[in-house]
């Protein structure tokens, strides 16, 4: 028996930094770019999880499960070839823990991204879906997309249905903020921090306006080799969460299209120096603030209601919000939104007739910019074109566009190592 669940990327489009605050908002659109997970279960009970990603060389991962009255061990079986995936060996870790089982069937998982995730090599012919890229994971260009919370989501979603005595209804409430709950703690144990989360909230429930949870509810979490791990863990992912959830999407007749630039920005650097400013300059910080959540909510506000003859009115509110971003990156000394991408954004905004603006999503920085145009295949061909020469920066116009569904169960019709064999249900 085979289970397929996905879950989608993201583009935090407005908040960024000040989602780290529970008082501010942060618009999340979930992306059609997804991470499939696949299991299949066998009848051998020894309790080895194999999980392999086929689309890079050295990424299959085997762990040895183990049951004892401190609670469960997951130990990768290292060999020549073993590289270590922290997301993975977390994850499972902290689905059968939180499930408290005392003994598993072996299964195997595969892990597969769609092309959007990771620049693929140029070619004059479109590369097949899931394609090979043949390179260590930690060689592949990452475009930004959030594949540690995308996968985190899915693997959480796929185990607990795998491994759970009663089936899980993903379309449930409960059911789907118990994944969300799960892979916020998951992903939050790999990455030895606890961010917004605004990343595994997309991949979970998909488009959002969100407010984040309080941090304290897993701050407080121990050890996962600690006496009562799982307990505490099963409380914390059972307990109500703070954060607010307000669902939302991309108005018909606009689209968002990412553009991946071909250089890096370091997010936790940019974090640390935003927050030290925020706690020193109290004052001003917080007026900085609030008046980006002014701008933000305006734009979450004009998209809601979203007419043709509201088009100017998205313009404008994208200008103040990056006015905003640049009087915040001035005040912090951090390059949120560069020169370099204001030229970029500045010169699409003006020079490509149907955009209607676009920011740096997220964090900032040099690494990626996000347009909201037109939907029309005239504006979007336009777009590419002004991209693709763009000075001598490469900036790709990513294939990805918005999708409002989070964390959904897939059909897996056939399935031969990987390719073309999923189906949505
Ligand atoms: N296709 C994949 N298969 C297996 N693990 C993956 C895959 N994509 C991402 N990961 C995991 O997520 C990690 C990337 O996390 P991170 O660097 O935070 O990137 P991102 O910002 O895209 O989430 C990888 O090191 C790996 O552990
Ligand atoms: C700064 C932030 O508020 C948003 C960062 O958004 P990005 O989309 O830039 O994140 P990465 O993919 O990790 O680079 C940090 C947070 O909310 O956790």
């Amino acid at each position: 028996m085979s289970v397929a669940v996905s879950a989608p990327g993201k583009v935090l489009l407005a908040g960024g930094y000040l989602v780290l605050d529970k008082n501010y908002s942060g618009l999340v659109f979930g992306l059609s770019a997804r991470i499939h997970t696949v299991s299949t279960i066998s009848a051998s009970d020894t309790g080895v999880i194999v999980v392999r990603s086929p689309q890079f060389s050295n990424a299959t991962w085997t762990y040895a499960v183990s049951f004892s009255e401190n609670g469960i061990s997951v130990e990768q079986v290292v060999d020549k070839n073993s590289s270590h995936n922290a997301f993975v060996e977390i994850t499972i870790r902290y689905v059968l823990s939180y499930l408290s089982l005392s003994k598993i069937l072996s299964s195997k998982i595969t892990i597969l991204a769609d092309n959007d995730y990771y620049s693929q090599p140029t070619s004059t012919t479109p590369p097949q879906r899931f394609n090979n890229l043949n390179v260590p994971l930690s060689s592949a260009h990452k475009t930004g997309l959030g594949s540690s919370a995308a996968l985190v989501t899915s693997l959480t979603a796929c185990l607990l249905q795998t491994y759970s005595s009663a089936p899980l209804q993903l379309s449930a409430s409960s059911d789907l903020t118990k994944i969300h709950n799960l892979s916020q703690a998951a992903h939050c144990a790999a990455q030895g921090k606890v961010g917004s989360g605004f990343d595994v909230a997309a991949a979970a429930f998909g488009s959002c306006v969100y407010h984040r949870f309080s941090p304290s509810i897993l701050q407080a979490l121990p050890e996962t080799n600690a006496p009562g791990f799982s307990q505490e863990l099963r409380e914390a992912v059972d307990s109500s969460w703070d954060m607010r959830i307000e669902k939302t999407k991309i108005p018909k007749g606009v689209r968002v299209v990412m553009g991946d630039v071909d250089c890096g920005s370091s997010t936790p650097g940019m974090v640390k120096k935003v927050l030290a400013w925020w706690e020193s300059e109290k004052e001003a910080a917080g007026k900085q603030w609030d008046e980006l959540e002014r701008a933000n909510r305006g734009l979450i506000d004009l998209l809601a209601q979203l007419s043709e003859d509201s088009h100017d009115g998205v313009r404008k509110q994208i200008l103040d919000i990056r006015k905003n971003i640049r009087a915040m990156g001035g005040a912090t000394g951090v390059p949120i939104e560069p020169e370099e991408q204001t030229k970029l954004l500045d010169a699409a905004s003006t020079g490509v007739p149907g955009v209607l603006g676009g920011v740096v999503p997220g964090a900032g920085g040099y690494d990626a910019v996000a347009f909201i145009i037109k939907d029309d295949e005239e504006t979007i061909t336009a777009l590419k074109e002004f991209l693709a020469g763009w000075g001598d920066r490469k900036v790709k116009a990513l294939e990805t566009r918005e999708e409002q569904e989070g964390v959904r169960a897939e059909q897996v019709e056939q399935y031969e190592g990987f390719g073309n064999y999923l189906r949505l249900t």
